[in-house]
């Protein structure tokens, strides 16, 4: 094909004289378009070069056409490559669909999540890809209007958002409708997780318990009526994260938020107070509040009125810090307190993080991710986590440089902590009585294992106990 720039005024006696001149070289025409400037942008069939620069000749010789040459592009192509760049960009599948329920375009997460190339979608019905979806359905339902529905693609269940593109779709051949897809751990009704990626949450927001679901409802609504807040859990559970997140819901940058970290010298710690004093930033993240002195930590209190958001972050329970900083600071000091569960109160969650972790790492990698497999989900909701996310995090990428882009199973899993964490917890038996140390170490012997040996059964023969005996403990001690 050749793409030729015809620079005039468009107007019908150009356009019917540069029809003329095609039929006397006898090309076929593909397309015709304009561009707002009323150049013409004509496609036809190839032609020899001799033909063509006599052609070009011929058109130029109108005294209406300014310039006739060939061009890499039309407007129209340069648009559609436009338009994949930015569909490129959006880390969830989106496809555009014509009215007979044709794929017109893509992005690269599609591909990703069906597992085959751009163009062997493209042309395709829609159906071969995703279930649950019957553009002639939808079109009957008011000509189409905006929906979302519960379908598949590649296999995997997510929630479609499809919205017609123009208000009459009567064109059949062109772009009828956007379906873009979120998976369920990204949707919470009124709030686009999936559009949250930003450089606290390289691989997305993740939130499919619904404790943790209404943690973020709650977030939302603080940074709308802004109070200062006291976050706590144990570690890595995400509390640095729901800071940067109500940060994020403010609409500010990372940038707008200021972070107090101690441990810090008075004199350190008096430079900063008097820069916030300066600067009055938008946001203000005292990290870890335990690591600063009572006396520093009262300080920093008594500054805060400067800030529109204060949020504290601290691994130590309400109680723990009532005790330290007396009932009157605290109370005054916090205006509403959240605490973050801990993973294995939310095992659902540490599947869905590890699978979107997954998601980015082997989209970064140009790879079709895997899907994590029933007993690797298994073995994942069993682990105690004793260092949350970032744990989970760390045994990922411990996991995929022994594995390589490949699926994996329940052994791959580098899930090695374990050992530290249970000396830690040994040496704290030391100063039980004999009958509370007893019961935690049978606890944490069943826990420590029952990650590696899922089954009652297994866990028994590992343990050298009957079946019965190991299921009433499993019980007891409420290890699911
Ligand atoms: N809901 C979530 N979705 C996706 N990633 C998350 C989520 N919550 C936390 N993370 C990630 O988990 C990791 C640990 O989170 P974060 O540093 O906020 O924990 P923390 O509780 O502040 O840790 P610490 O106890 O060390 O202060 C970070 O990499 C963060 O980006």
């Amino acid at each position: 094909m050749t793409c030729l720039e015809i620079v005039c005024p468009c107007g019908i006696d150009v356009v019917s004289s540069v029809f003329d001149v095609l039929n006397q070289y006898q090309v076929s025409l593909e397309a015709i378009e304009s561009n707002q400037a009323g150049y013409l942008y004509v496609t036809i069939s190839k032609v020899e070069f001799s033909d063509l620069k006599q052609m070009l000749g011929a058109l130029r010789c109108n005294e209406q056409i300014y310039d006739a040459r060939t061009v890499d592009v039309v407007p129209s192509e340069l648009g559609r490559r436009e338009l994949q760049l930015l569909l490129n960009q959006i880390s969830y599948p989106v496809i555009l669909i014509d009215r007979n329920g044709l794929i017109l375009q893509t992005n690269q997460a599609v591909s990703y999540v069906c597992r085959c190339l751009m163009g062997d979608l493209i042309g395709q019905p829609l159906g071969n890809w995703v279930k649950g979806f019957s553009i002639t359905r939808w079109l009957g339902r008011d000509n189409g209007r905006p929906e979302i529905i519960e379908v598949y693609l590649g296999g995997r269940a997510y929630r479609a958002y499809v919205e017609p593109l123009v208000d009459n779709l009567s064109l059949s051949h062109l772009p009828s409708a956007l379906m873009s897809f979120r998976s369920d751990s990204q949707f919470i009704p009124d709030l686009d997780l999936a559009s949250i990626r930003d450089s606290f949450a390289p691989f997305g927001l993740i939130a499919h318990d619904p404790e943790y679901i209404r943690i973020i409802e709650q977030i939302k609504e603080i940074a709308s009526l802004p109070r200062s807040v006291l976050i706590y859990g144990e570690v890595g559970t995400g509390k640095r994260f729901c800071a940067q997140l109500l940060n994020h819901f403010r609409g500010n940058s990372a940038g707008d938020m200021t972070v107090i970290s101690g441990p810090i010298h008075d004199e350190a710690l008096d430079e900063q107070l008097l820069d916030l004093a300066a600067s009055r930033p938008e946001m203000v993240l005292v990290y870890q509040i335990e690591s600063f002195t009572s006396e520093q930590i009262l300080r920093i209190i008594a500054q805060m009125h400067f800030v529109a958001q204060a949020v504290y972050t601290s691994l130590l329970s309400p109680e723990e810090l009532i005790a330290r900083y007396g009932e009157v600071s605290f109370y005054s000091a916090f205006g509403q307190i959240i605490r973050l569960p801990p993973l294995r109160e939310r095992p659902e969650d540490s599947v869905q993080l590890a699978q979107a972790w997954l998601n980015e790492y082997f989209i970064s990698k140009g790879a079709q991710s895997p899907i994590l497999n029933r007993s690797v989900q298994q073995f994942l909701k069993k682990c105690q986590w004793p260092g949350n996310i970032s744990q989970l995090l760390q045994v990922l990428r411990d996991t995929i440089a022994h594995t390589g882009l490949r699926a994996w199973s329940t052994k791959d899993i580098r899930y090695a902590n374990q050992h530290a964490n249970a000396d830690t917890a040994i040496c704290g038996l030391l100063d039980k009585d004999y009958h509370q140390a007893m019961a935690d170490f049978e606890k944490l012997l069943l826990s420590y294992y029952y990650p590696q040996f899922p089954s009652t059964r297994a866990l028994a023969k590992k343990l050298g106990l009957s079946h019965t005996a190991v299921a009433k403990k499993l019980k007891e001690h409420k290890i699911t």
